[in-house]
């Protein structure tokens, strides 16, 4: 008999709120139900201060759901399209200001064993280039000799397959980890492996939140030095809650020259300084136009907004790169212009920018702390 959304609720009844004892089922929190030929999809709405509170919760569900008859495949997401309520926030920050330590430092999420540092590369909107120097600067930091892994987290358009040239699916360990893919000397995972292109949207959103945790957590990314994270272009909930729950060592700002991408990365800063990410600071891409035939330079968005809007945020500003043909044709190609044509002037600009990254990563890349998962 085919599966029905009451079956789905049927099973939820033995998953317990841990606040409330309440069943998730009863309490109103579980959207829409998608159920595809064996594969069952839906999301469980949380205020966004619950996210690390509800993991557990959304894990049992995903069991619970899992044990059904015919049930192939099951996701669950924590959707938080709300901001938090006044009053959980001002919870939440009571608390946090009880737990920080003398200094007022607010506790972040825990790291991920084997990881030293992670950094964001994020964009206050799409097409800005985001993946794209996301890719070039994991394969500058590799080339600066660190190990390297990238995390991709743009939900909405995961592209890093494509740039590095990837397909297949991603090999299962032991128990839900799973091996990283390689290519190019760098560990890699994306969201693109594990969802189809035919999702639909409308349940892309809800998994933002949970997608980066289990991408963090349950795959196998042995010793790395620094983990790269593509984030999902934007400064909603979601990606700010992403940004609260990922133990982020710092954040890159990308965004072209023009008016609107310099207000939008604006609210990128605005962001990451709301959850104490330091910024490490604003790259400037697409910033002006290299002729291919002449080698004549335009500036066709005004060049130089980026440098300006850094400083006036008072962040690093971490470079320029052209809007030029060779970049685009190496990363649509699956071939990151740093590692396809490293003496290049486009690769030497990354290059650059990835040393400052370094550098700008808060002393020298330190132990995370050991964590034990039962
Ligand atoms: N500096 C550049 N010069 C030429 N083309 C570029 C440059 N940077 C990015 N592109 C091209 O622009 C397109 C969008 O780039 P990319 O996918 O990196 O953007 P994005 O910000 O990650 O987009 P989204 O957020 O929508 O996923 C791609 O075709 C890419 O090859």
């Amino acid at each position: 008999m085919a599966l029905s959304r009451n079956d789905i609720l049927r099973a939820l009844e033995l998953v317990k709120l841990p606040a409330s004892g309440q069943s998730l089922a009863a309490s109103g929190r579980i959207g829409d139900v998608l159920i595809d030929d064996g594969k069952v999809i839906f999301a469980i709405g949380i205020d966004a201060t619950e996210a690390a509170a509800m993991e557990p919760v959304r894990k049992a569900a995903e069991s619970a759901v899992s044990g059904l008859p015919g049930v192939r495949q099951v996701l669950v997401g924590l959707t938080a399209d709300k901001a938090p309520s006044a009053a959980a926030s001002a919870a939440t920050q009571a608390r946090r200001q009880a737990q920080a330590g003398p200094g007022g430092a607010v506790p972040k999420a825990a790291g991920v064993p084997g990881v030293k540092q992670i950094i964001a590369v994020a964009s206050g909107k799409g097409g800005v280039g985001k993946s794209t120097t996301t890719a070039n600067l994991a394969v500058a930091l590799a080339t600066l000799g660190l190990k390297v892994g990238v995390l991709d987290a743009d939900i909405y358009g995961p592209s890093v397959p494509k740039i590095f040239g990837i397909s297949g699916k991603p090999r299962l360990v032991s128990g839900r980890t799973l091996a990283p893919m390689e290519a190019y000397g760098l560990k890699i995972m994306s969201i693109g492996f594990l969802i189809d292109e035919e999702t639909p949207m409308i349940w892309r959103g809800p998994m933002v939140i949970s997608a980066i945790t289990q991408m963090l957590r349950e795959v196998a990314w042995g010793e790395l030095d620094v983990l790269v994270v593509d984030m999902p272009p934007g400064t909603g909930d979601a990606q700010l809650t992403m940004a609260q729950q990922t133990p982020l060592a710092g954040a890159v700002i990308v965004s072209t020259p023009q008016d609107l991408a310099l207000l939008d990365a604006r609210r990128g800063v605005a962001m990451f300084r709301k959850v104490e990410v330091p910024i490490l600071g604003i790259v400037e891409n697409m910033s002006y136009f290299v002729c291919p035939e002449c080698g004549h330079r335009s500036d066709i968005f005004a060049h130089g907004g980026a440098r300006h809007e850094a400083e006036r945020q008072g962040v690093p500003f971490l470079g320029e790169i052209p809007l030029a043909m060779p970049i685009r044709e190496t990363s649509d190609g699956g071939r990151p212009i740093v590692a396809s044509d490293p003496d290049s002037a486009h690769a030497k600009a990354y290059l650059a920018i990835a040393r400052q990254v370094r550098d700008g990563l808060s002393g020298p890349v330190r132990a995370a702390p050991r964590i034990v998962i039962e």
